[in-house]
């Protein structure tokens, strides 16, 4: 793992000496899931299962906090397992779905989320006509139930298309009080309020952590990484985590560390469940 200077090494450090009052928050794509062409073929990345529950027993608690519908991100990353391995440990796994619109745990294995927002059946009734308007007509699109995400990535000129699609959409999802979510050749469109920065502070507030770590990858995880700076701000022992890749650095300035993608999540998760084993034994 790559500290971005001394003083990450330095809430590394802190970090493993709070590590049963921490939690660890991860972002699902990008982080613990390789990137792939097709969202619907995304998978958890195959050591996550194992890591995850390793991690649990060291730590407060693993919150996964993701873009995806809960459900979706439970099927893709065998979670329902993982959440059993650890709630046979005493440790719980939970889950912020729809950038914190959906929630699902361990222990309440539910998942609990609001109604689709008004606008949104509407905003897709016009979708196909504005895409077809920008050269975009073969955009994926996947209907996430209390969202909209319009998938470039599989595009002739990806970046193009999406660069002519953003104002279009941001056009349109405030016609219908809807907002835009831009990330790695995808603009989703979601009700306004909630994001990961909620998250967070939903989490620590519940759990009355002692310690954070977040990772993440994506433009979507900025309020996440907002919410983790104000903490230690305020004192909490912390660590931003980026995982990196070509395609976006957005959070790359404002990590403590930074490793190249999921495999390099893993490691790091590996190394904090090393580190506090070893000061606790
Ligand atoms: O918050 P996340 O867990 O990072 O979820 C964000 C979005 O991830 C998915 O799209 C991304 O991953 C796809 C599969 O690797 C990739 O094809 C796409 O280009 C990425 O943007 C998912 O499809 C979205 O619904 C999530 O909101």
């Amino acid at each position: 793992m790559e500290f971005t200077s001394s003083q990450g090494e330095q809430r590394y450090a802190a970090l493993v000496r709070v590590a049963a009052e921490t939690v660890v928050g991860l972002d699902f794509d990008g982080v613990l899931a390789p990137i792939v062409d097709d969202p619907s073929a995304a998978h958890i990345h195959p050591d996550a299962g194992e890591v995850l529950v390793g991690l649990g027993a060291q730590v407060l608690a693993v919150a996964v906090i993701t873009g995806r519908p809960a459900r979706q991100a439970l099927d893709l990353g065998g979670l329902e397992e993982v959440g059993t391995a650890m709630g046979d440990a005493g440790k719980d796994l939970y889950l912020f779905g729809q950038y914190g619109n959906e929630r699902w745990s361990s222990t309440n294995r539910r998942v609990i989320g609001p109604r689709p927002p008004h606008g949104l059946a509407s905003f897709e009734g016009e979708l196909p006509r504005v895409l077809r308007r920008v050269d975009a007509g073969e955009a994926y699109v996947e209907d996430k139930g209390l969202a909209v995400a319009v998938h470039t990535r599989r595009l002739p000129d990806a970046e193009a298309a999406f660069a002519r699609l953003l104002p279009e959409l941001e056009a349109l999802a405030a016609r219908h009080d809807l907002v835009v979510e831009p990330g790695r050749s995808v603009i989703e469109v979601r009700s306004p309020g909630s994001h990961k920065g909620t998250a967070v502070r939903t989490i620590v507030e519940e759990l009355d952590a002692g310690g954070f770590l977040f990772a993440g990858d994506d433009l979507g995880d900025l309020e996440a990484f907002e919410a983790v700076r104000q903490l230690g701000d305020d004192g909490m022992p912390t660590l931003l985590v980026a995982s990196s890749s070509d395609e976006e650095n957005a959070l790359v300035g404002l990590a403590d560390v930074v490793v190249p993608g999921p495999a390099g999540v893993l490691t790091l998760l590996r190394q904090l469940t090393e580190d506090a084993a070893s000061l606790r034994a």
